[in-house]
């Protein structure tokens, strides 16, 4: 098992990673008398038993959310949060995340807000949720209007990464956490872009070391952006490279259309196309980066008849917005991103017309 540890003084808390951890109660770091797991109902008939094994000694309860991106509403949230009132669930319990990213995200924001903040647990079941969702405190639920537009920062008490549970996730949802993956090299490690290369095949092979190494590696990254920017007043945004667009074409589809990881993945080739007409990427480069994520089978264009006045509403209320101003998160060299300030509708209108 190995242990990456997010650093936030009294808020701190471990991430362990490993297989099998599902099996292991002495894992938990805490006890609680009183439990509610909540998960989906795809998620559950695969690892609710096991997950229950882990809490034999509390009062214990499940809530299930429909599967889909679609579901991560405020209708849903209000859905979990009747049910804890009507069970009479205690300020001094625990909720557990059991599944991906939509999970973990509508469950820390229901942590963050019953009865003004309870504890919680992420049980992450996704490689995006492996590698990004379960850590760093961003909860929130989706809007029409925008993706992920009311939430909170709330930390959680552990993140519990059993690996073996990527076995049963479908082919087209791990490609989708390879693009936060890629995220973090084009970032800032140009020698983890690298490796990917060498070893998207073994990944995508569930190879265990590989896997393994990967996941700690992206904890390792995110925690340390976390740790030094925890509300994302600095460098956190970087955790935002390809999003500006991504979450735009989320929006502007519907909800599940594209998985949050393809559109990420689609939003980082356009930040690229934009870092090459600012002569920050060569066009060899852009290339390099959209073969890689060609080899996880992702998207690298926009979705067909998405056109840049489509992209515009979304990205302008954008997080990142500051005095009015579109922020975008681009690579300035191979391996390197920053926050730039400076973009307009012409340039935009310029390169993606
Ligand atoms: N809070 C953050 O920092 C952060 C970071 C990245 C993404 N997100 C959010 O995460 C969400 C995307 O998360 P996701 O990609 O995990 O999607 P998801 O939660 O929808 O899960 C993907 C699919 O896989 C299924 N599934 C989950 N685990 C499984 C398993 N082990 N075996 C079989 N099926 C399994 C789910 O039921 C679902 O159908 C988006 O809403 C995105 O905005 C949040
Ligand atoms: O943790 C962060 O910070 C991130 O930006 C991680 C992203 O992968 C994630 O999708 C996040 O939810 C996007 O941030 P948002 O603030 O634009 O919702
Ligand atoms: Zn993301």
């Amino acid at each position: 098992m190995h242990r990456v540890q997010v650093e936030l003084g009294e808020r701190s808390y471990p991430i362990d990673i490993g297989p099998g951890l599902l099996q292991q109660p002495q894992r938990l770091l805490n006890h609680y008398s009183h439990v509610v797991i909540i998960s989906n109902d795809t998620v559950a008939p695969l690892y609710l038993d096991q997950a229950s094994q882990l809490f034999a000694h509390s009062q214990l309860q499940h809530f299930l959310l429909p599967d889909g991106e679609a579901y991560k509403t405020l209708e849903q949230y209000e859905r979990i949060l009747s049910f804890l009132l009507q069970q009479k669930f205690p300020r001094d319990g625990l909720l557990v995340a059991l599944g991906g990213g939509v999970v973990g995200d509508i469950t820390g924001f229901v942590a963050a807000s019953y009865q003004r903040g309870v504890d919680f647990l992420q049980i992450p079941t996704t490689l995006l949720a492996q590698v990004d969702s379960s850590v760093g405190g961003k909860t929130a639920v989706n809007h029409p209007l925008g993706k992920n537009m009311i939430g909170a920062f709330k930390q959680p008490q552990q993140v519990l990464i059993d690996t073996l549970v990527l076995t049963t996730l479908p082919a087209r949802e791990f490609a989708a956490g390879m693009a936060e993956v890629i995220k973090y090299a084009l970032i800032a490690d140009a020698a983890f872009f690298a490796y990917l290369e060498q070893h998207s095949a073994a990944l995508q092979q569930l190879e265990p070391d590989a896997l393994a190494a990967v996941i700690r590696h992206c904890c390792q990254m995110k925690a340390s952006i976390v740790a030094a920017d925890e509300t994302e007043q600095g460098n956190r945004a970087l955790l935002n490279l390809g999003h500006t667009f991504g979450h735009a074409i989320e929006a502007w589809l519907g909800y599940g259309n594209w998985l949050h990881g393809e559109a990420v993945a689609a939003g980082m080739v356009m930040a690229a196309q934009l870092s090459q007409h600012r002569g920050w990427l060569t066009e060899a480069e852009v290339l390099r980066i959209k073969q890689l994520l060609q080899r996880c089978s992702l998207p690298v264009a926009p979705p067909e008849g998405m056109m840049i006045e489509h992209f515009l509403p979304y990205m302008k209320t954008d997080k990142k917005v500051r005095a009015g101003k579109m922020r975008f998160v681009l690579p300035t060299s191979f391996g390197y991103s920053e926050v730039i300030d400076d973009v307009d509708d012409t340039e935009l209108v310029s390169v993606f017309a």
